[in-house]
């Protein structure tokens, strides 16, 4: 089948390019369009197979001119998800963005993107909790997802590691909230809650979860004996005043929606503390150069971008007699150290036809929230034409999370 017959076809396929199904091995209709170099197709090989063969086509890939079957262990490509909807998703993104990647999605319905910058990098947009059966199962190697998401969905599974465990966005906890009314008026911690007479294996605490592996594991954890979990996907806060559960266990943020429904959390009652965070499929990486690549790229650009956040650069002229006392008189302020030290460099003007040195000019970096104060302790020992700036990216020699990772994966 010629290519023009083929795109057409394509381009209309109703079907999102979903994991590969068991595809024919003969004939080898679309070898010519799985030839093609990605960038011409716009699509990779694999979700033009999955196109194709859901739209009835037989397909198989022809990698180096041998056909092949599109099994995942063979993939070439390095996929990462991430969240395709929710309120993860645009702070995901933003997030890529500041890291100077750019996510090319053509529009919100398309679920597989590339990020220009990296090649060789699929990106493919699921629901959170997809995003981590799908690194457990194989079909992702990198994903970006909330902590909670990762621990419930993960159920602990050896086969994922955290790469970057705080990316900073997603705050949440997940918590237990009882009413502030009623037998609970006087109970404000875990411990009181178990102790409570009026559970017991006929009538036990009811809690409404979508946390089902988290939450059972927790109350065991701490000695409640007597606990019923029921189910819900979302609006749990309502579950106590329609006499459905006793106490709910759902994430929290400002708060306001437990206020709203006169539910309160307790003391001991907090489960996790979650934000974003990089998970990789450890196979993956101890399996694939390329995938170690990429996430050695993908991490060093997040730990850069996010040691920079928060701190600024301040710029400053100071009199002095030589860099060396320049430096004295800046280090004997607490908050002018900078992140090694400062940097300091001759001033050079003309005076009388002559090039002389009355100036240093000091570079430090320091934390937003000091700024007013260093430029206090900078004016006090001498320093003018303070300059400050922000700073987008701090790269280290090395990158800490990265030798951890090599090292928790033995490589
Ligand atoms: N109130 C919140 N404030 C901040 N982050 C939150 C809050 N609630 C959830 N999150 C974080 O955002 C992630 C995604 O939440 P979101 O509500 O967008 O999707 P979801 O509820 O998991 O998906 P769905 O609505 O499809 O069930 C959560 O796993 C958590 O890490
Ligand atoms: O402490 P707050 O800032 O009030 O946030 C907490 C609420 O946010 C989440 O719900 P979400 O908005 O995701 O709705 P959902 O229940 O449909 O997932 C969570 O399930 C809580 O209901
Ligand atoms: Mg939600």
């Amino acid at each position: 089948m010629s290519l023009s017959r083929l795109l057409p076809n394509f381009q209309q396929c109703p079907y999102p390019p979903l994991s590969p199904p068991p595809l024919p091995s003969s004939p080898p209709v679309s070898a010519e369009l799985l030839l093609l170099p990605r960038r011409r197709v716009g699509y990779t090989r694999t979700a033009v197979a999955c196109c194709l063969s859901a739209a009835g086509q037989q397909v198989v890939a022809v990698v180096n001119g041998t056909p092949e079957s599109v099994a995942v262990t063979e993939r070439k490509e390095v996929r990462l998800g991430l969240p395709s909807k929710g309120r993860m998703s645009s702070d995901t993104l933003d997030l890529l963005r500041d890291c100077q990647l750019s996510v090319k999605q053509v529009n919100p319905r398309q679920y597989v993107a590339e990020i220009p910058q990296i090649s060789n990098l699929e990106v493919w947009f699921q629901r959170p909790k997809d995003i981590v059966r799908k690194l457990v199962s194989g079909d992702l190697d990198l994903g970006i997802v909330g902590f909670d998401t990762y621990s419930e969905y993960g159920l602990g599974s050896e086969d994922l590691v955290i790469v970057h465990e705080a990316l900073g966005y997603g705050d949440c906890r997940l918590s237990i909230a009882i009413p502030k009314y009623g037998i609970f008026e006087n109970v404000n911690s875990l411990k009181e809650l178990a102790q409570m007479p009026q559970w017991t294996p006929e009538k036990p605490l009811r809690v409404a979860t979508g946390f089902t592996h988290l939450g059972p594991k927790f109350m065991k954890d701490n000695g409640l004996m007597h606990v019923a979990f029921s189910t819900a996907d979302g609006a749990l806060e309502a579950a106590p005043a329609m006499g459905i559960a006793d106490a709910i266990l759902d994430l929290v943020s400002s708060g306001t929606t437990l206020k709203e429904n006169n539910l309160k959390e307790i003391e001991g009652g907090v489960v996790l503390n979650s934000q974003a965070v990089l998970v990789a499929r450890k196979e993956s990486l101890i399996q694939r150069q390329e995938v170690r690549n990429i996430t050695k790229e993908v991490l060093e650009r997040f730990e850069a971008h996010l040691r920079a956040v928060g701190q600024l650069t301040v710029v400053a002229n100071m009199r002095g007699s030589s860099a060396e006392e320049v430096a004295e008189r800046v280090l004997s302020q607490p908050s002018l150290s900078g992140l090694q030290g400062p940097t300091i460099s001759p001033v050079y003007c003309k005076r009388n036809g002559e090039v002389v040195v009355d100036y240093y000019a000091i570079v430090i970096c320091v934390p937003k929230k000091a700024l007013y104060e260093s430029v206090q302790q900078l004016r006090q020992i001498g320093g003018s034409g303070v300059l400050v700036s922000p700073l987008t990216y701090i790269f280290e020699e090395v990158t800490p999370r990265w030798q951890e990772l090599l090292l928790k994966l033995n490589l």
